[in-house]
């Protein structure tokens, strides 16, 4: 969830997608602006965090980056549980990774949070000439389904930052703090005081 307090925004963020995709690799450029060639396959999930200046605000993301590998998809839930925006990564050389991104996009849709900002992001769009995906067709999916899309590339940094940027100014800014520290704290008056004029400013 987003929670919000003096214009600090804290929010919950999930990449999901295929093996291989880079989702890791977009949240190392973002994070640390840095890019391995040989990124090893997540275990999992990793988590990150990464503050950004947005207008007035900020916003803390708290990422998870989940693996792609099916033997751990049942994990899946506890991280976009809650969440207030995921990014759904697919190779752009890759047709099978398009379909699953697609799957990942129906199981949000049932099991997400229904306000949840969805980012699509088709990575490695510096491998031009082994496109298998249209950035026409996966830009109309998107529309389709309410998902705002971007091609990216976590080698070149093409549109990394911004992807995250147009994510948090979609944040839903309306939202009470709920509760940061986790504990509510009622300010009740005293047993017997109630309705005396002893109280309080
Ligand atoms: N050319 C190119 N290669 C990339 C890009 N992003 C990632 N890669 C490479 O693709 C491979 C897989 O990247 P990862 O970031 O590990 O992919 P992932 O989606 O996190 O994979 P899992 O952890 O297995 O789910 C790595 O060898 C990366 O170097 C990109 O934008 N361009």
């Amino acid at each position: 969830m987003a929670t919000i307090g003096h214009n600090n925004l804290n929010a919950k963020l999930v990449l999901l997608g295929d093996m291989g995709a880079g989702k890791s690799s977009l949240v190392l450029r973002f994070v640390k602006g840095q890019f391995l060639e040989f990124q090893e396959s997540t275990i999992g999930a990793a988590f990150f965090s990464q503050t950004l200046a947005v207008n007035d605000a900020t916003v803390k993301f708290e990422i998870w980056d989940t693996a792609g590998q099916e033997r751990y998809h049942s994990l899946a839930p506890m991280y976009y549980r809650g969440a207030a925006a995921a990014i759904i990564v697919y190779d752009i050389t890759s047709q099978d990774s398009f379909t699953r991104a697609k799957k990942w996009v129906q199981e949000l849709q049932k099991q997400g949070n229904p306000n949840m900002v969805m980012a699509f992001a088709g990575n490695k769009a510096d491998l031009e000439d082994k496109r298998q995906v249209t950035a026409d067709e996966a830009r109309v999916y998107a529309e389709e389904n309410g998902l705002f899309f971007m091609e990216t590339s976590a080698k070149t940094a093409a549109n990394v930052n911004d992807i995250f940027y147009e994510i948090a100014k979609r944040l839903p800014r309306a939202q009470p703090a709920q509760n940061p520290a986790g504990m509510v704290l009622v300010d009740r008056p005293a047993e017997g005081s109630r309705g005396a004029a002893s109280c309080c400013s």
